[in-house]
């Protein structure tokens, strides 16, 4: 036989051997997952270390040479590596929320205006219920135009306690004497538990702000109803964290929510909050939920609005978010980021 001839034939004898490694390490990973199921039933963890190195002094016992016995572990322990990586996948719990759990599209109907359905919706209205003249003249602009709903806040969590914080339930009263009249939909923030019983008569839909998106006590409490939430990201929250958060309140029975994408910290000072765009599609392929973009306090100027708007819309946003006052030099909070009814006009144009 010529010194080739041999090569190859080492190297035939190589590669039957690595199919037989390859046939008992498929063996072996079929009965890793196997046992991970009964050590799940028992709640063991997949990670077991003194099982590890019982099995490695085992091996190292029978002799490892031609390989130094670190090299030997090296091997063996990557075999154990990739045994945990399959029982930890598996271990993953998929998302009530997630497009894992459901392939189609959540629409989400508010007494007959359906979000999520490829029609985008727009929730207009006042930072704040400040009287029933302020929301009434919001209510006639918004129906005129056909809208169907009106947001509007009464129990403000604000940044210093002395600043306005809202009207409370004569503020949720208002919003709703004005809900009724033009035939729109209310939408307001809830701060905290004890609030839900009392806000659920006055509101079609909760919304949730970005300070309390990881109150999970309020997700859960939100989550034990069937109303709409609008579910506000956090400003620090990260999307993973978002979409757990919101599992909250699937996990608790109420599927009815609508991301919020409304812009997270960064050390830009143009803007807010900056918008994070990319959000929209994560959340739309990640999730099932319909995602609507608060161009208000993403922004926090007026003159981009219009420009944020189309982008959130071309990313496939279900809708936005905008607050419009009739005199928002006179407004008792965020007076510089809210719609005068000119501007309004004005974004209305571009958007529908
Ligand atoms: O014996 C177990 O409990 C296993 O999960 C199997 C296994 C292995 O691949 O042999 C995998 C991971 C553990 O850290 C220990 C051992």
């Amino acid at each position: 036989m010529t010194q080739n001839n041999t090569i190859e034939s080492l190297r035939d004898k190589i590669a039957e051997l690595n199919d037989e490694l390859l046939k008992l390490l498929k063996e072996r990973g079929h009965l890793v997952e196997e046992l991970d199921e009964l050590k799940r039933k028992s709640g063991r963890p997949a990670y077991d270390p003194v099982r590890e190195s019982e099995m490695l002094e085992r091996l190292l016992k029978q002799g490892s040479a031609p390989y130094q016995p670190t090299q030997l572990q090296r091997i063996f322990k990557s075999i154990f590596d990739a045994s945990k990586e399959i029982q930890d996948e598996k271990r993953k719990k998929v998302l009530l929320v997630s497009r894992k759990t459901k392939a189609e599209d959540t629409h989400i109907d508010v007494n007959g205006t359906v979000i999520g359905d490829g029609t985008p919706v727009m929730m207009f209205g006042p930072c704040a219920v400040e009287s029933y003249e302020q929301v009434d003249q919001v209510g006639k602009l918004l129906s005129e135009k056909g809208e169907k709903f009106i947001r509007g806040g009464a129990l403000k969590p604000r940044t210093s306690p002395y600043d306005f914080q809202g009207l409370g339930e004569e503020g949720l009263k208002i919003l709703q004497d004005v809900g009724k009249k033009y035939n729109l939909n209310t939408i307001s923030e809830i701060v905290d538990t004890r609030q839900v019983e009392m806000a659920a008569e006055y509101l079609d839909v909760f919304q949730v702000g970005a300070r309390n998106s990881q109150n999970f006590e309020l997700l859960k409490e939100i989550g034990k109803t069937n109303k709409p939430v609008l579910f506000k990201r956090g400003m620090s929250t990260n999307i993973s964290e978002y979409i757990h958060a919101a599992e909250y309140i699937a996990a608790n029975g109420n599927n009815n929510i609508i991301l919020c994408e409304r812009g997270i910290r960064t050390f830009e000072k143009e803007t807010r909050n900056t918008l994070d765009i990319s959000a929209v599609p994560i959340l739309k392929r990640q999730t099932h939920l319909p995602v609507i973009v608060d161009i208000t306090h993403s922004t926090g100027r007026k003159d981009i609005m219009g420009d944020i708007a189309k982008a959130a819309l071309a990313v496939g946003a279900d809708g936005l978010m905008c607050e419009v006052h009739p005199n928002p030099s006179i407004a008792l909070s965020d007076a510089a980021q809210q719609l005068d009814f000119n501007e309004f006009e004005a974004l209305y144009k571009i958007i529908r």
